[in-house]
């Protein structure tokens, strides 16, 4: 059993971007611009970001921190959405999701101009992804993808379950994984039989944000698992997946914490380098 160690592959990634964005700036390019958008105070968000644009200072993608108090409307979301994409030192935009109650992060992210949707959301992205063309992808499911590919698993034909059907994750890496020729099953929350769809798989993504509701048994041995789920238990961050007997049948597995979430800061890195190339 190989236990995927996200945070390497993610420090990998990283280099990489930290290097091409070097190359890119030797050739007489500005660097790439990564704007952040946090409205309100939930501090998991305000930790995320804060993330994102240390990244982007570790990698010289220029970071512009956005902070709207918790009582931003709508309209004054939209304003600033509206200003940096008219603004030519931003190549990326992201609305840190989710925003307070009171607004919809997914209406939100459709004003960000698709050219510069680094979090691969907006509907004309989603649309390019559907239809398999060039365009920016979610990162949490580019992380996925990368984590499969620097382990060799052969995707060809493989039997793979998605467990989850969100836009953020569930959706995308269903339709990435298709592209990669895999016969993909997308299981949810009323998905009959779902212990033996799981036991079909050959590939395993949890993304489903319930702790520990794919048991070990229900992983085919040998079978690759991504646990995406974040979840507290007891104070505790854990998976969907309930690692310590999935262990024993997996052929690779991530961890939580430790596995895809290092990736989503990654990709959203070389998602910004490639608004910026293609905007050039
Ligand atoms: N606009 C977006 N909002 C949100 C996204 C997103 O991709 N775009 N994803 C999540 C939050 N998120 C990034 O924004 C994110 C979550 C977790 C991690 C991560 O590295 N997790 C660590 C553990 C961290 C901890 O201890 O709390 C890990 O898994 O090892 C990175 C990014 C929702 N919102």
């Amino acid at each position: 059993m190989t236990l995927i160690d996200g945070k390497a592959i993610a420090q990998q990634v990283r280099n990489e971007v930290r290097e091409q964005v070097a190359e890119w700036v030797a050739a007489g390019h500005d660097a790439p611009g990564l704007a952040t958008v946090l409205v309100g105070d939930d501090a998991a968000s305000a930790v995320y970001v804060g993330n994102k644009q240390k990244a982007c200072a570790e990698v010289a993608i220029q970071g512009f921190d956005h902070r709207l108090p918790v009582d931003a409307t709508e309209d004054d979301v939209k304003r600033l959405l509206h200003e940096l994409n008219a603004d030519p030192k931003v190549s990326g935009i992201l609305l840190q999701l989710p925003p307070p109650k009171h607004l919809d992060g997914p209406k939100l992210t459709e004003e960000i101009a698709p050219g510069k949707d680094v979090d691969g959301l907006t509907p004309i992205s989603t649309g390019l992804l559907h239809k398999n063309l060039p365009g920016l992808r979610p990162c949490t499911p580019l992380g996925c993808m990368e984590l499969l590919k620097r382990h060799d698993v052969d995707l060809q034909g493989a039997e793979a379950v998605v467990v989850g059907r969100s836009d953020l994750v569930g959706k995308p890496i269903s339709a990435l994984l298709l592209q990669a020729n895999a016969t993909v099953t997308t299981a949810h929350s009323r998905t009959r039989d779902l212990d033996e769809v799981c036991r079909r798989a050959d590939v395993l993504v949890a993304a489903v944000g319930v702790a520990h509701l794919i048991k070990g048994d229900w992983v085919k041995e040998g079978a690759a698992v991504i646990d995406v789920g974040m979840n507290r238990l007891d104070g505790k961050l854990t998976g969907d997946v309930e690692f310590d007997s999935a262990v024993e049948r997996a052929g690779l597995i991530t961890p939580v914490p430790g596995g895809v979430g290092p990736l989503t800061v990654a990709m959203l890195l070389r998602n910004t380098l490639q608004a910026a190339k293609d905007a050039a």
